[in-house]
């Protein structure tokens, strides 16, 4: 068959990102809202675990396509479930489906609820992996958003291309692969033109009102009447960022086992600034405080800790809690308390969110 260059590129991006030969028979979710970034991961996914599958003479890996249905657009949402299970029944893959409540939620526990339901399926399935649509478009606007925000040099490295799907302990295992974050939005819409697959637009994306959709419809084109490449130049300092962050790796892990003293509840050391805080070496003071924050920010993680309303300025002043400066009880954003002593500073988070899922 003669294949459309965009699908021709879009195939050999995603093959580069993610060799087929690591996931063709471990099982993958493939997580599909029914927009054109995830409906072409559905049949990118499933196209090469076939070629393989026909190549090798051995029965294909299970694909599963996983549609979470948040309710929040009455018949559209509907109608999105419809399409996605339709296009999984076409390519002869299986789908998975639930719905929300049907409440308002902000952004996050969305994601939270939608996360939960995909890592169900993974688990029913045996699945390790579950990949997401994300682009490269994607990526950038994420980035120029946390700037504006104020976000930590960890904040500039984007969305990750691998990582484990949460913090929960039963979710570690299981691993969040986005293999089109090198592939433009534009190429992967022109590729299903040439296909002749639909995708689902979701009018809340068009919207301007909120600020992320005003970063992608009005800030990026407006960059780009000035800086017609600006999409790819910041791509590209994503890209360094990333490498600075896997440099960075080794000496986060040494950094949190000399520091931190107790995991439950969390208890660190307290810093003395004349020191450095890197492992003996001579690194600069303010390459040490890069460590911590990217250690906090790990510590944080880990403990499913609200990471988004830590910018640069309260990692700072978490900072300068830990080297004994301004007050000794405060609390954070999240509603973590920080107490100091004369060893330590302890952190403690009063209230944790649960989440209730209603199944169709
Ligand atoms: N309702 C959903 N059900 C399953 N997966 C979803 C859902 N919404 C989003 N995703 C996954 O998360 C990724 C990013 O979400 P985002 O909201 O940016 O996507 P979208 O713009 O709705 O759709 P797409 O990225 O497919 O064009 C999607 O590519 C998809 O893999």
């Amino acid at each position: 068959m003669n294949k459309s260059p965009a699908w021709s590129e879009t195939l050999r991006a995603i093959e580069a990102a993610w060799p087929v030969d690591r996931y063709r028979d471990v099982g993958v979710v493939v997580a599909c809202s029914g927009g054109a970034d995830s409906v072409a991961l559905v049949r990118g996914l499933g196209e090469r675990i076939a070629d393989s599958a026909t190549r090798l003479g051995e029965p294909q890996g299970v694909l599963v396509v996983a549609h979470f249905n948040h309710r929040l657009r009455g018949a559209e949402s509907e109608a999105d479930v419809s399409f996605v299970r339709q296009l999984a029944n076409d390519l002869g893959l299986r789908f998975e489906s639930e719905a929300g409540t049907g409440e308002q939620e902000d952004e996050q526990s969305a994601r939270d609820d939608r996360r939960q339901f995909l890592g169900d399926v993974a688990r029913r399935h045996g699945a390790r992996y579950v990949a997401m649509g994300h682009s490269l478009d994607d990526n950038v606007e994420t980035v120029l958003h946390r700037l504006l925000r104020g976000t930590g040099p960890a904040g500039l490295t984007g969305i990750s291309p691998f990582r484990s799907l949460s913090h929960r302990p039963e979710d570690r295992d299981l691993v969040v692969a986005r293999p089109l974050l090198a592939v433009r939005r534009q190429q992967i819409r022109q590729a299903l033109h040439q296909l002749g697959q639909d995708w689902r637009e979701d009018r809340t994306n068009t919207s301007t009102r909120y600020r992320r959709n005003w970063v992608r419809h009005e800030l990026i084109p407006r960059l780009q009447t000035e800086f017609p490449d600006a999409v790819e130049a910041i791509d590209r300092a994503i890209s360094g960022q990333r490498q600075w962050a896997e440099a960075m790796e080794s000496r986060v892990q040494s950094w949190i086992e000399s520091n931190v003293i107790s995991q439950q509840p969390l208890r660190i050391q307290r810093l003395d600034r004349s020191v450095s805080a890197a492992s003996g070496d001579s690194a600069s003071a303010t390459s040490d405080q890069a460590i911590v924050v990217e250690s906090l920010r790990r510590c944080w993680y880990q403990r499913g800790w609200p990471l988004q309303p830590f910018g640069q300025r309260q990692w700072n002043s978490v900072f300068q809690i830990l080297c004994g400066e301004g007050p000794a009880t405060i609390t954070l954003p999240g509603a973590i308390e920080v107490r100091r002593d004369q060893q330590a500073v302890c952190f403690l988070r009063r209230q944790a969110r649960s989440t209730t899922l209603r199944p169709t």
